[in-house]
């Protein structure tokens, strides 16, 4: 085991000391002091320049992230000194607020004590902070399909739901595999965008919105062989992600029918694509409501534009890219971005993210 997180150690601290610049001399002492502590100890601390830099060396190596152009402005909150159940909570909201930043979204990062034993020290149970509910209900499912085991967990720990198709979820945090913690977000806390179309009615009397910050919550983030189980992460969305799949799945809010009635298209036959015209109207709904608003999102053509600056800033950086494109390509029009007609490696390079066994059933 010490043998594997001392060559993962040593891999790191290397490369991530050659990309600040750092003198082979401190890079050399370092090494040293990292390995005398997992002789010690059986784990090493990064410093907080190694823990920034170890961040942003995950991001830039998310093979199914289309938004790596912006990888080095990611802004790192260290949370590792956090032990209590409420100064948890109080960094989520933090978190929260300092992201949406008023709709001009800031990428971040906040990083929870890492894995030492086997239990994690601290869980959140949520997939992303900010996500709505779901309720099976005799008339069918209200809210988001997705939540529905999520919602029920939260359900068995005491939380009751308005019962409406977009309810926040609680934050829920487990602390060295004891009794889970919920607590609601303050309403004020959470910005939401009320979606319509520029010329249309789409949706005729259904109010529908989308919070405007996806924040990533049960994802596992590795640096250099140490593991940290809690770091929820933030980007601002691209549009296809509420309005090709959040909004459009018939696993998720299915409101491609509605739309297609509103909009009069004949939805007797698949020739009419009236599916096709349903999204992009629903897209461009998506797009306009985010601007009109003031909230930062990217549409997907913009977002493909900016990847190609990726790979080409990475060809200048001497690295290899690495990516997956059956994630990479945009599920609305993908043959209409450069990524479709070209292929990337999926090869896993460490520092990364990656999915860890949900901590609820
Ligand atoms: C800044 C704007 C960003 C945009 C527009 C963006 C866009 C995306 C999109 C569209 C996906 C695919 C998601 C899906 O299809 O469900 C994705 C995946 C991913 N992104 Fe980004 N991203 C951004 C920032 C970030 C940041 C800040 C991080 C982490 C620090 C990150 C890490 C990831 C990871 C790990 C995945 C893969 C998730 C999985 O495997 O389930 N992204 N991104
Ligand atoms: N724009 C974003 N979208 C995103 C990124 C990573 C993961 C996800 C959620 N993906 C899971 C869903 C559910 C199945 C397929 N997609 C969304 C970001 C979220 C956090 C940082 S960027």
């Amino acid at each position: 085991m010490n043998n594997a997180l001392h060559h993962a150690a040593e891999q790191f601290i290397q490369t991530c000391h050659q990309e600040l610049g750092k003198p082979s001399t401190e890079t050399q002492a370092r090494l040293k002091e990292v390995k005398r502590h997992i002789d010690q100890f059986g784990y090493y601390e990064h410093t907080d320049e190694e823990l920034v830099h170890g961040a942003k060396m995950a991001w830039r190596n998310a093979n199914r992230c289309i938004g790596r152009l912006f990888w080095n402005r990611l802004n790192v909150i260290d949370a590792r000194h956090l032990q209590k159940e409420a100064d948890v909570f109080q960094a989520l909201l933090n978190h929260i607020e300092i992201s949406t930043n008023g709709g001009e979204i800031i990428p971040t990062i906040t990083i929870f004590q890492p894995e030492m034993a086997q239990v994690a020290p601290v869980r959140i149970w949520n997939h992303q902070l900010i996500r709505y509910a779901g309720y099976d209900t005799p008339s069918g499912i209200v809210g988001d399909p997705s939540s529905l085991a999520f919602t029920r967990a939260c359900q068995s720990l005491g939380w009751r739901g308005a019962g409406t198709h977009f309810d926040p979820l609680p934050l829920v945090v487990q602390l060295n595999g004891q009794t889970p913690r919920w607590l609601p977000i303050p309403q004020e806390l959470i910005l939401e965008v009320p979606i319509l179309h520029p010329h249309h009615d789409l949706f005729g009397g259904l109010e529908v919105k989308w919070y405007a910050v996806p924040i990533i919550a049960d994802m596992r983030l590795e640096i250099g062989g140490i593991n940290y189980p809690a770091a929820p992460f933030n980007g601002w969305y691209m549009g296809t992600e509420i309005g090709a799949r959040n909004l459009a799945d018939e696993t998720r809010y299915n409101l491609l029918p509605r739309i297609a009635a509103n909009l009069g298209l004949d939805t007797r036959s698949n020739a009419s694509l009236w599916k096709d015209r349903a999204l992009v109207e629903l897209n461009i709904a998506v797009l306009h409501s985010y601007k009109h608003h003031g909230v930062t999102i990217v549409d997907h053509h913009t977002a493909a534009q900016q990847f190609k600056t990726f790979e080409k800033n990475e060809a200048k950086a001497e690295r290899d890219l690495t990516g997956d494109w059956t994630w990479l390509i945009p599920p609305l029009s993908p043959a209409a971005t450069h990524i479709f007609h070209q292929t990337y490696e999926n090869a896993i390079v460490s520092p990364n993210f990656f999915y860890q066994q949900p901590p609820y059933h």
